[in-house]
């Protein structure tokens, strides 16, 4: 990180409550009240321009002000801000390959749902001896589907007739170790905004935030729906 990048304030600072360094504060306090950044986990990044809004690691994301958050040169990767102190977040490498993958936004949640939904694939892989390497969760014939693109070279939403696949990965110890695999992921299903992590959360990105959040939301209602389906003995899928 360069020394001259510890000013550099009129990157974050603005009256505007759609400034990303404001944008991602209020997300943030918002998706705590959903309990998906609780304990300092999960975090939202935002992409405008040339320039990419990070949040500091390790910090109570519902917490933070604009003055906390790292600026990023999209194109050289290099700190244009660095509030002092605070390292960035330990995601920015995987929100850095869902910004390549043309994303304006880029959410990771904790939530709960996401993780039973891949502690409940794992199991039915475990059951049918299959491996864990690409395994996805799937669902189809509700209509919250709809709430999600066709696909990043796809026009318009998922029908309710569509089958929804999100990929799983393997956590690692380390969450930028995650990096080679969620890219992995996103060469194996090119249409998907989205990719679980076993025993972990979600990353779920959109062209821009209202459609990243959009995806986000719809993504953790299936979730929960899947694990309550599940409890009352109903198939996620017909097929
Ligand atoms: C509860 S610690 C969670 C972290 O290890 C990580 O999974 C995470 O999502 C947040 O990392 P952070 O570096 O604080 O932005
Ligand atoms: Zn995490």
């Amino acid at each position: 990180m360069q020394g001259s990048a510890q000013a550099n304030d009129q990157l974050i600072l603005s009256d505007d409550p759609y400034h990303p360094a404001n944008h991602i504060c209020t997300l943030c306090r918002s998706f705590y009240n959903l309990g998906w950044v609780t304990g300092t986990g999960g975090g939202t990044s935002i992409r405008k321009g040339p320039h990419v809004f990070i949040a500091p690691s390790g910090v109570q994301k519902e917490l933070m002000r604009p003055e906390n958050i790292f600026v990023l040169d999209y194109a050289t990767t290099s700190y244009l801000r660095v509030p002092p102190v605070l390292k960035p977040s330990a995601c920015t490498p995987l929100f850095m390959a869902a910004f390549d993958m043309g994303a304006g936004c880029c959410i990771h949640t904790h939530s709960q749902w996401a993780v039973l939904v891949t502690l409940l694939v794992e199991r039915d892989a475990a059951q049918k001896g299959d491996k864990l390497e690409d395994t996805c969760f799937e669902i189809e014939k509700i209509e919250q589907i709809k709430g999600i693109p066709r696909g990043r070279r796809k026009q318009g939403m998922l029908g309710f007739f569509d089958k929804l696949r999100v990929p799983i990965i393997e956590n690692t110890a380390h969450e930028e170790d995650l990096t080679s695999s969620l890219e992995a992921a996103m060469d194996r299903y090119p249409d998907t905004y989205a990719v679980l992590v076993r025993r972990h959360g979600v990353y779920v990105w959109g062209d821009d935030v209202q459609k990243a959040k959009t995806q986000a939301e719809s993504l953790d209602y299936l979730f929960r729906l899947a694990v309550e389906m599940r409890t009352l003995g109903l198939p996620w899928t017909t097929s």
